[in-house]
């Protein structure tokens, strides 16, 4: 008798880069690097593989983020599945400030989903996987695509996450410099202060409501003199050597702007041309302050989570 096939689905989900200067926590792009989430349901027990990037550190137990994400997704619809193999192939660095977690747990709760009947909306995905991350600004543009806006609004004992999304920068490109050290985000959040002076959170309410009207319009002059931070970067310079040295060298060599990617180390520099001597700016830069990086060009990503 011919073997009915174990229903498999597969997730594409791209990279994040979050915050996007001063919209921490609340603005966030979508980039064409992705992590590959397979979920197939078997007869028993529940395996985790994992290949690429984090291979080494990633756990294949329970405490697998993307597993939890799954099983609270089945539960969410009334499934108890017998058996789950989840095969993860990353190409996201891990704790890198690209957001891979976001990914990997987007694409699983994606998954699930398809294999569920598709019974939870995006905004029910939304919800379930910020709660996960706790904050909803890299994994808003890794479900959706392109540059979201994101609040966390409290109603009660429930959170809502409105998200908005703008389509992504014409022509730009997002050239990335990866550490080849990790920043865990909690460890990297941790270095924030609990209290900030009033005059830079005006400075950061005026620049993060610049920076959207800059990428609604495509008005790059208006990016360049606005995508600056107070809340968060200067408190975590001391935890990326030659931060702001490599900020500056971007620019001389032609970026638009250069900015923390999410929680670090990663930096981002945006640019409409020159991007190999940007890139180069960046990597020299950090070598000459001990830090050996690789660097990256990448586009901006219209396109979130996708069923392949
Ligand atoms: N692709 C992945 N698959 C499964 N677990 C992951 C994946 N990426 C990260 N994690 C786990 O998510 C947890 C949180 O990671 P953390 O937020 O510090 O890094 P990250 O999400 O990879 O980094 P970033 O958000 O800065 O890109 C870690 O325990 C890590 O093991
Ligand atoms: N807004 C988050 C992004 C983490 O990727 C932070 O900066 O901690």
């Amino acid at each position: 008798m011919r073997e009915t096939a174990s229903p498999t689905v597969r997730v594409i989900v791209p990279a994040t880069t979050a915050n996007l200067g001063p919209g921490f926590d609340t603005l966030g792009m979508a980039l064409d690097l992705y992590n590959h989430v397979e979920l197939t349901e078997t007869g028993e027990g529940f395996v985790v593989d994992v290949e690429g990037e984090g291979a080494a550190s990633i756990p294949r137990n329970e405490s697998n983020i993307v597993l939890r994400v799954v099983r609270q997704v089945y539960e969410l619809a009334g499934r108890k599945p017998a058996g789950l193999r989840l095969r993860l192939r990353n190409e996201i660095p891990v704790a890198r400030g690209l957001g891979s977690s976001a990914a990997a747990l987007v694409g699983g709760a994606v998954a699930a989903n398809e294999l569920c009947g598709n019974c939870l909306s995006d905004q029910e995905i939304l919800e379930i996987v910020t709660s996960f991350e706790g904050h909803p600004d890299n994994v808003a543009p890794a479900l959706f695509g392109g540059v979201v806006v994101s609040a966390m609004i409290a109603e009660g004992d429930r959170t809502e996450v409105v998200s908005r999304k703008i389509p992504p920068p014409y022509g730009m490109r997002a050239i990335v410099a990866i550490p080849d050290f990790p920043l865990a985000t909690k460890r990297a959040r941790n270095a924030l202060p609990a209290v900030v002076p009033f005059k830079d959170a005006v400075f950061n309410v005026s620049r993060t409501s610049m920076v959207i009207l800059a990428f609604i319009h495509n008005d790059w002059d208006l990016l360049a003199k606005v995508m600056e931070d107070r809340l968060h970067q200067p408190y975590r310079e001391p935890l990326i050597p030659g931060m702001g040295d490599v900020f500056s060298a971007a620019r001389e060599a032609g970026a638009l702007a250069a900015v923390l990617s999410g929680a670090g180390p990663t930096l981002i520099a945006f640019a409409r041309e020159n991007t190999a001597e940007v890139a180069q700016a960046m990597e020299e830069t950090f070598a000459r302050h001990g830090v050996s990086c690789v660097t990256k060009e990448l586009k901006p990503c219209a396109v979130g989570a996708k069923v392949i």
